[in-house]
């Protein structure tokens, strides 16, 4: 079993993604939380492109340990000089050295022949081997090239001096079938390759990148270039994640290792997707919010039952706690019963099957449907005519100079009782206040209060939410309403409500 290197050019290639900039101090924390992944190399940034990236680059060589660290550089004598300057101090620096080998770089961009490519790209090497024998070569846009081209370069830079040798698909125009073809084709015409190290750097325009990546290790490449959450130049580079986690989960197909800490993944990648700015898809593989989540029924009755039924990987191995079973629309009975149990409720036949009923209708009108919803569901059935306490009149004076007093009346079991002018640290408080003192309950303690605007415009809806303790237990309520202040009370009653039915019991 051979093993496979994870190199990655999150700083590098990732930070050459539209839009975004990475302070030296944010590659630093990247880099730390790559090394503690234990990926094989870090390339950390293209020194001579700025003063601040070359910053970066010292910072990360000089702070981070266990882990190569790379610098990209021309084949220009001052980028190298440059790039060596920066990662010159790391534990195990590489200077990694590139320029393009197709046709239509050479003619258009380089406007350079194919000998002189060669002859800079030999130079360059050599000059590199100055400072150190870690040497990457990359010929740029090598999926495009011609084959026997690439291989004789490939030979005359591991001649100078190279040790790795990286065949990147720069613009992700190869499908994987080629692309491992080329693999193999190019250890076949490369007579000094087994000096070196095979490594390819595939990008995503076709959505290819990660299939032509393993494509590449199935024909002999041992180092793979990747990128956290696949961000990179266009539409970004292999996702670290998808090639870590194709690896580790399929081994009983390839014959190859990694060494990679997996369960730092859920973190790297919330750090990245947070310092970059650029946020995940919620279906992105491995680290999308919807990876580990099921919705539909059949499958939610299926993880419940036993979880490998639909997930070919465990949250745990990526650093998540759990995996999510999402209550929606689409869900059964299984998942309904399996959040009852959770919470504790108690639901005869009878009362499930009505509940269920009343859960798919709500599903049906709202699209996110959350946790307190389905208390708050279960809790109106529950709890349903039995209200010891009904609010009749509401009246709040507050303002800039006044103190805020609320006077309440309430009706108990058809008698009314009314008290006035409690004081409180705003309206709300003070109607709560106001009640706490009509029923004699004044032992509790508000957990959480809000107000949701239903609809929109002055007359909109506002639909208050209340979560109580009382008596060491919690107990919700909500109520809409267009005037806040009589939601607010109507949900804090019910609240109270719900406690006096379940004392009273
Ligand atoms: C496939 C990749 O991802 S390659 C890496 C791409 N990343 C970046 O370009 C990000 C950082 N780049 C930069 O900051 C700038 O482009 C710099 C500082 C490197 C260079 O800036 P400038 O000197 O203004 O040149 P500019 O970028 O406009 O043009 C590139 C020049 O490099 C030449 N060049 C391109 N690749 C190579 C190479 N591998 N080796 C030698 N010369 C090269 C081009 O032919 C062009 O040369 P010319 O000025 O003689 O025409
Ligand atoms: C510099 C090289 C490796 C690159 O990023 C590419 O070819 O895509
Ligand atoms: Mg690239």
């Amino acid at each position: 079993m051979s093993e496979v290197k994870i190199f990655d050019t999150t700083l590098r290639d990732g930070e050459q993604s539209p839009g975004v900039t990475l302070i030296p101090e944010e590659k630093l924390a990247i880099a730390r939380q790559l090394a503690k992944m234990k990926v094989n190399v870090i390339e950390a940034g293209f020194p001579i492109s700025s003063p601040g990236d070359f910053e970066a680059v010292k910072l990360v060589a000089e702070n981070v340990s266990g882990v190569e660290v790379a610098a990209l550089a021309r084949c220009r004598k001052a980028d190298i000089d440059r790039a060596w300057e920066a990662v010159k101090n790391a534990e195990n620096p590489r200077l990694h050295v590139f320029i393009a080998s197709s046709p239509i770089h050479l003619k258009y961009k380089l406007k350079l022949t194919q000998a002189e490519v060669l002859e800079k790209a030999v130079a360059a090497v050599e000059y590199a081997a100055k400072y150190t024998e870690n040497i990457e070569f990359s010929a740029e846009d090598a999926s495009r090239s011609e084959i026997d081209f690439l291989a004789e370069l490939f030979n005359a830079v591991i001649a100078a001096g190279a040790k790795v040798i990286n065949i990147p698909d720069t613009v992700g125009y190869a499908v994987p079938g080629e692309f491992g073809s080329l693999i193999k084709e190019i250890k076949a015409k490369t007579p000094l390759i087994e000096q070196a190290e095979i490594s390819v750097h595939c990008h995503n325009d076709l959505g290819l990148a990660v299939a032509n990546s393993l494509a590449a290790l199935e024909n002999g490449a041992t180092q793979v270039e990747v990128s956290v959450n696949g961000i990179g130049e266009r539409a970004g580079n292999a996702a670290l994640e998808e090639i870590v986690m194709a690896l580790y989960t399929r081994q009983d197909y390839y014959d190859l290792t990694i060494t990679q800490d997996t369960t730092q993944i859920a973190r790297l990648s919330k750090l990245v997707a947070s310092s970059t700015g650029i946020s995940l898809q919620a279906n992105k593989a491995i680290v999308g919010a919807n990876a580990f989540a099921h919705e539909a029924g059949i499958h939610q009755d299926g993880v419940i039952k036993e979880r490998t039924t639909y997930e070919i990987m465990d949250a745990k191995t990526i650093g998540l706690d759990h995996n999510k079973l999402v209550l929606g629309k689409h869900s059964g009975r299984h998942a309904l019963k399996d959040f009852l149990d959770k919470y504790d409720y108690q639901l005869d036949e009878a009362s499930f099957a009505s509940f269920f009923s009343r859960f798919k209708e709500l599903a049906d009108k709202k699209k996110n449907i959350s946790q307190a919803d389905i208390i708050a569901l279960l809790d109106d059935q529950l709890y349903e005519y039995q209200k010891t306490y009904e609010l009749e009149y509401i009246s709040v004076l507050t303002g800039k100079i006044l103190l805020p007093t609320a006077t309440v009346r309430l009706k108990k079991e058809g008698e009314i009782i009314q008290s006035a002018a409690c004081n409180g640290d705003g309206p709300i408080d003070a109607i709560f206040q106001t009640i706490n003192e009509l029923t004699g309950i004044d032992e509790i303690k508000l957990i959480s209060y809000k107000i949701d605007a239903v609809t929109e415009g002055r007359d909109a809806l506002g639909e208050a939410y209340v979560a109580a303790e009382i008596a060491g237990k919690v107990y919700t309520g909500h109520s809409s309403q267009t005037d806040i202040t009589e939601a607010s009370a109507v949900a804090y009653l019910e609240a109270i409500n719900k406690y006096l039915v379940y004392t009273s019991k």
